[in-house]
């Protein structure tokens, strides 16, 4: 599927913290099941020990161990090379992922903080919500740490053209009557990751639309992770989806930074791309390289239509952003 990692030689560390989790679980076994990985390093509050024993006998050559607790949180860290971050709670019915604010960005912080000061050059790959705001917290804190490097930080954002990719392969489908494999439908995401931030830009994709296709699709792919929240029923959020999404981002970087060329994931970074709006962080197309960011991709051309979302994009994710720096330089 995605891991065409499997000529690399297994040289790659990586921690995932919050591995116990609902995401945190499916992501440690598909992390286990990339050949380029030489050590795994599950780390969690609870249940880590069991998870890792379990994973540790796949046949595969990531030796796997599990860490519990944050006397165990540097240990975990130690000489790691991609830091996945899923801890933290997800969503129950009703609420936005700035709902999550209160309790993640402590979570996340504190984690970052650690990390600033164990595994400094790490990359790092924040998956826990809000993204908008958590990744500018762990900027904050690698500045503050004297460590920070824009080019080794992440907000996953793969989730969102997973998701735009099969439901425009189903529309097109039912539109056309004639199959279309969802993984052959590239469809452009920028912006941030919630709502009306999230920004699909359809006319980039070569397909045709009617205006009610593009309104529905749009909708669908910028509110897509509550159509999960509302079918668990309040026993979380997406993690299944997210685990493939993060497994997938993950395999990505690890081969752009073992020297191989054009590999390109959208993903929310410190980026120019919006600067002129006063927007520090923002997601889009991203070459990445052996340093990891790369190059980052201009936006390209927007219709009328995009052009009106784009206005509702900036000023929420102007709010987001600000929220996270505030939080971050709190004493
Ligand atoms: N970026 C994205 O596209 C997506 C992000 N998410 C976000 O990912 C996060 C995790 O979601 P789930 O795995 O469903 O939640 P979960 O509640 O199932 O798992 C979270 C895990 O984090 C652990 N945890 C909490 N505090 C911790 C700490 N200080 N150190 C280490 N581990 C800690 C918990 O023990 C738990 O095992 C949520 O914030 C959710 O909103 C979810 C889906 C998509
Ligand atoms: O919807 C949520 O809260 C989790 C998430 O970020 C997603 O599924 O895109």
């Amino acid at each position: 599927m995605f891991f065409s990692a499997r000529l690399l030689a297994a040289k790659t560390n990586v921690a995932i913290l919050g591995a116990a989790g609902g995401i945190g679980q499916p992501l440690s076994l598909l992390t286990k099941l990339n050949p380029a990985i030489s050590n795994l390093a599950l780390y969690d509050l609870v249940n880590t020990p069991g998870v890792a024993a379990d994973l540790s006998h796949i046949n595969t050559p990531a030796k796997v161990k599990g860490y519990k607790g944050p006397d165990e949180l540097d240990a975990a860290l130690k000489g790691a090379d991609v830091v996945i971050i899923p801890a933290g709670v997800p969503r129950k019915p009703g609420m936005s992922r700035d709902d999550l604010f209160n309790t993640n960005a402590g979570i996340v912080k504190s984690l970052a903080s650690a990390a600033a000061r164990v595994c400094p050059d790490a990359h790092l790959l924040v998956i826990a919500n809000p993204v908008n705001s958590t990744v500018p917290i762990v900027a904050e804190v690698f500045k503050k740490a004297g460590v920070y490097n824009p080019k080794r930080l992440f907000g996953v954002t793969t989730l969102d053209v997973v998701r735009a990719s099969t439901f425009v392969a189903e529309a097109q489908t039912q539109a056309t009557g004639k199959a279309i494999d969802p993984s052959d439908v590239k469809v452009t995401v920028i912006g941030g990751h919630s709502g009306v931030t999230i920004l699909p830009i359809l006319s980039q994709t070569g397909l045709s639309f009617s205006q009610e296709e593009v309104d529905a699709l749009t909708h669908r792919i910028q509110f897509g992770g509550d159509e999960v929240v509302k079918a668990k029923d309040g026993a979380g959020s997406a993690t299944l989806s997210m685990a493939q999404a993060g497994a997938r981002f993950t395999d990505s970087l690890i081969r752009a930074l073992n020297g191989e060329k054009n590999v390109v994931e959208p993903c929310f970074v410190e980026s120019p791309v919006a600067a002129e709006q006063g927007i520090k962080f923002f997601a889009s197309n991203v070459t990445l390289g052996k340093e990891g960011v790369d190059t980052i991709h201009p936006i390209g051309k927007l219709n009328a239509f995009e052009e009106t979302l784009f206005e509702k994009v900036i000023p929420e994710l102007k709010k987001n952003i600000q929220k996270g720096v505030e939080f971050a330089n709190q004493a």
